[in-house]
């Protein structure tokens, strides 16, 4: 179990990382999204024991893992961290970069396990190339193939979705399923966008400013997000202030200045809703998306399976239950 204890750091006067605290349990999936500077990379650094914090520590099960200035050789033995531009070996073979890390094992088991890993990270068919010879999906999987050769207890991965396209951002997003539940790796990913993170994490944190601002399920984090920032970062919200509540004809409440989040699929087209003007509609695949005008002030968004609706068409919408989420923030 990785966990990490009121982690600081501070870059001169900016703090990166406040006051971080994680528990990372074996074969669990954890994601933290945040937007840009918001201390990601620095504190997958601490975690990695790349980086000194200035107070808090990280522990592997029972140890310490050791800063920088501590250790000769950074980084401890039993945690690995991919980084987004993947570091591999530019002129060895794909093989031949994973193999490297397996270089003290017997040649048999070597072997063995570098075919298990092309299998498992799907890149047999292009073992024999070199990295400028395979694509950006193949590289990525090289170095978490390379990564996680010698079974390490954690794997850290650096934005492991941001440059790929859709079919590759699946296949890495089922690799990392396929690897917690085989080989019992922990994984934390860091990511800017949280559609990934939704769909496979175990555990959600949101970071923001350095600080860990909210902590949970998916489920409970998208449902439940403790900010507007934290709602957005999960998806597509519609933020309000509860005093215009009453145009959805809903009750307003005590203060009217507090902001409700409202997700999509929570609104649903109905005759008998609310009269709202269509301003766009987003062909979204499976369904559309709609922005409509409830006033002159307020927009919202909502999701239809509908083929029909135009932009300045008047739609009636309504809530589907009349459950509102209030933000603190
Ligand atoms: N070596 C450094 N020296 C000084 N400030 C730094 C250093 N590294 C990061 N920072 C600052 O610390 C804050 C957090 O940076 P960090 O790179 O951890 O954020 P991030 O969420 O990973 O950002 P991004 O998504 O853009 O990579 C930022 O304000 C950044 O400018």
């Amino acid at each position: 179990m990785l966990t990490a204890k009121k982690l600081v750091k501070v870059y001169n006067t900016v703090p990166a990382v406040r006051n971080v605290s994680i528990t990372l349990e074996p074969g669990q999936i954890m994601a933290l999204v945040g937007a840009s500077g918001s201390g990601k990379s620095t504190l997958l650094n601490l975690l990695a024991g790349l980086t000194d914090a200035d107070t808090g520590e990280v522990r592997l099960n029972d140890e310490r893992v050791l800063g920088p200035s501590e250790v000769l050789v950074p980084g401890h033995k039993d945690i690995r961290l991919v980084h987004q531009e993947y570091q591999l070996m530019p002129n060895v073979s794909v093989r031949e970069n994973i193999a490297y890390a397996l270089r003290f094992f017997e040649k048999s088991y070597r072997d063995f396990r570098v075919n298990e890993l092309l299998k498992l990270c799907r890149l047999t068919d292009v073992q024999d190339r070199i990295p400028r010879q395979v694509s950006g999906g193949e590289k990525q999987r090289t170095a978490i193939a390379r990564a996680i050769a010698d079974k390490p207890a954690v794997l850290l991965l650096d934005e492991p979705f941001s440059h790929l396209d859709l079919p590759n951002r699946l296949i890495v997003r089922d690799l990392l399923f396929d690897l917690v539940r085989h080989e019992q790796t922990s994984c934390l990913f860091v990511t800017h966008d949280a559609t990934d993170a939704l769909s496979i994490a175990d555990t959600l944190g949101i970071l923001r400013d350095g600080k860990l601002i909210q902590l949970g399920t998916p489920v409970a984090v998208y449902h439940q997000p403790v900010t507007a920032y934290a709602a957005r970062m999960t998806g597509l919200v519609n933020i309000l202030k509860a005093k215009y509540l009453s145009l959805l004809d809903l009750p307003e409440s005590d203060n009217p200045e507090s902001l409700i989040c409202l997700r999509p699929e929570q609104l649903k087209l109905d005759d008998t809703g609310m009269p709202v003007t269509v301003r766009a509609v987003y062909f979204k695949g499976s369904h559309y998306e709609l922005d409509v005008a409830v006033s002159r002030y307020v927009s919202l968004r909502l999701l239809t399976s509908r083929t029909d609706i135009q932009v300045d068409q008047v739609v009636h919408i309504r809530l589907r239950d009349n459950e509102l989420w209030r933000l603190k923030g």
